[in-house]
């Protein structure tokens, strides 16, 4: 292998010139919000000699571009999840970002499929996200020569449509640890993927169903995966925008009580009590007695389960907690610190052990409020570019106030919402008008990007099983009424075998008739329009 013969002060002038790059680009106005707890030189020195451009930040800066367009005009974007080439060359036609879901490539881009786990391999999304980015270049291609065999005076009468729809997909939660989240986000911007999200979830431990309980991480520990994201895009020199998703809504764990900033929403036994887990193991050996569910909820009645400040409350009193609570103050405190003060203020002793209530797989208990999304989304806004408090149910109050309080601190914010499935709105007390004005509403906010994530779960699957039971029972006929005549009529530029043969086919002669004009002189196929006119 050659030695390289740029020498040491080279190598080193061209490191400086990086590195004012580096902090020229940090200063631009799509990078300016963003504050790294790293250096120019630090980015400087981590990345490989050959500069490369990335698609994935042409598609960013448009995102950035449209999601700010909205933030000013108080509008919105609504898009959905697919994993499908064929549902995005539709989309284009009416919105202007493509989605892709890690639910959905769980069930339909593995070989083994699952539930929404994230317990599929590191790369699955980022594949899934460069299959639909070829797709979309391809119809861009084709459409682009389908105009150019027009003579320009017709061309205004064509169909032109946006189909670079720059793609938000889903991170998860990258997968492990630092260096996988590295390798996840470099795929990333390989795929041409304008923006992804990070969450703050535990990884194996995505769980929706009632009784197994959503996971999440230490504090530092969602901070750090966003920060390692954000780092390999500078690596990259990409524009490529980050999603900060944060899942303490409806948390029912945490991994770890690592970082203080997590302490007050920690819940422990306020009574002493045998452990929950030796409890249900007892009552597991025993083999006689209650489903371990209901030992488990019998468990969590019997030892008074509640956080710190909780327990406190319980055994002051009115005066005492007030006192309590005024010297806890607004910043962050430990719960060795809330002991301390808990000791000096109140005359009654409290109880509390977070390690009673450890899970099966070591988890504490965790109680989310607004408060607690509120804290990380405001601490990891810095590293990202849009912020997005997921929430399972949707309650008005609680996403005005995390709106309001976020904005409070960073006013220009870009904000995301999903809106899944199975939410029961009319449940939740939204009226018939209230539903229909709700995502504007929710624009007024800064919730510029709004996401049907499943659809093609949901929506797609019914109109599967509809279209099975008119094929099954009306065949040919039903097909040619319901499908191919307004195929053909009302959208002929759908994907199908139509009459334009926009499905591809003038691309592909204009490859043979390259190749045959050598021998047979140009515009030898005699199909396309104008081909001649246009080699
Ligand atoms: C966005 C999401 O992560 C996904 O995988 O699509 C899911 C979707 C859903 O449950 O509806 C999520 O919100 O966790």
């Amino acid at each position: 292998m050659p030695r390289l013969t740029i020498s040491a002060a080279e190598e080193q002038l061209a490191f400086e010139v990086t590195v004012k790059e580096i902090e020229e680009w940090w200063q631009t106005p799509r990078q300016s919000h963003i504050k790294r707890p790293y250096s120019a030189q630090r980015v400087a020195s981590l990345r490989p000699s050959l500069p490369t451009k990335y698609a994935s930040s042409e598609q960013a800066l448009k995102l950035w571009k449209q999601l700010n367009e909205h933030l000013k005009n108080g509008t919105h974007e609504m898009t959905f999840g697919t994993t499908e080439p064929t549902v995005v060359s539709q989309m284009a036609k009416h919105l202007q970002t493509v989605y892709v879901s890690g639910a959905l490539c769980g069930f339909s881009e593995v070989a083994e499929p699952g539930m929404d786990h994230a317990d599929y391999p590191w790369d699955t999304v980022p594949k899934v996200v460069d299959k639909i980015f070829r797709s979309q270049q391809w119809h861009d291609q084709k459409q682009h020569h389908f105009r150019m065999l027009h003579p320009v005076e017709q061309r205004d009468g064509l169909e032109h449509w946006d189909y670079m729809a720059p793609i938000i997909a889903d991170g998860d939660m990258g997968f492990g640890g630092s260096t996988s989240t590295i390798k996840m986000t470099k795929l990333f911007v390989d795929s041409g993927v304008a923006m992804f999200h990070l969450d703050d979830l535990a990884s194996g431990k995505k769980r929706f169903t009632i009784g197994q309980g959503r996971t999440v991480v230490p504090f530092s520990e969602y901070i750090d995966r966003l920060t390692a994201a954000r780092l390999q895009i500078d690596i990259m020199g990409a524009e490529t925008m980050l999603l900060c998703r944060c899942d303490v809504d409806h948390s029912e764990f945490i991994t770890d009580i690592i970082d203080p900033r997590d302490h007050e929403y920690v819940q422990g036994a306020t009574v002493p009590i045998a452990s929950l887990i030796d409890t249900m193991r007892e009552a597991a050996e025993a083999g006689d007695g209650l489903p371990l569910l209901q030992v488990r909820a019998k468990w969590i009645k019997d030892s008074g389960l509640s956080t710190f400040d909780e327990a406190v409350k319980a055994v002051a009193t009115e005066q005492e907690y007030t006192a309590y609570i005024e010297k806890l103050g607004k910043g962050t405190v430990s719960l060795k610190a809330r002991r301390a003060i808990a000791a000096e203020l109140v005359s009654k002793p409290v109880f509390f052990d977070w390690d009673l209530a450890r899970s099966r797989d070591g988890q504490y208990f965790y109680k989310s409020n607004v408060k607690a999304i509120v804290e990380r989304a405001i601490a990891a806004a810095p590293l990202g570019d849009v912020t997005w408090a997921r929430m399972d149910l949707p309650k008005w109050d609680d996403l005005v106030s995390f709106h309001t309080q976020v904005r409070e601190v960073y006013p220009d914010r870009l904000f995301a919402f999903g809106y899944t499935g199975d939410y029961d709105f009319p449940k939740a007390g939204f009226s018939t008008e209230a539903i229909k004005t709700f995502g504007e509403d929710l624009a007024k906010m800064g919730v510029v990007w709004q996401v049907q994530p499943i659809w093609c779960l949901q929506g797609l699957n019914m109109l599967t099983e509809q279209f099975s039971k008119l094929w099954r029972e009306r065949g040919l006929e039903g097909y040619l009424e319901t499908v191919q005549k307004p195929a053909l009529a009302t959208v002929p530029m759908t994907d199908g075998f139509e009459k334009a043969s926009y499905c591809g086919s003038y691309l592909a002669d204009a490859f043979f008739d390259t190749l045959a004009a050598r021998d047979f002189g140009e515009g030898s196929s005699g199909k396309t329009i104008s081909a001649k006119r246009q080699r």
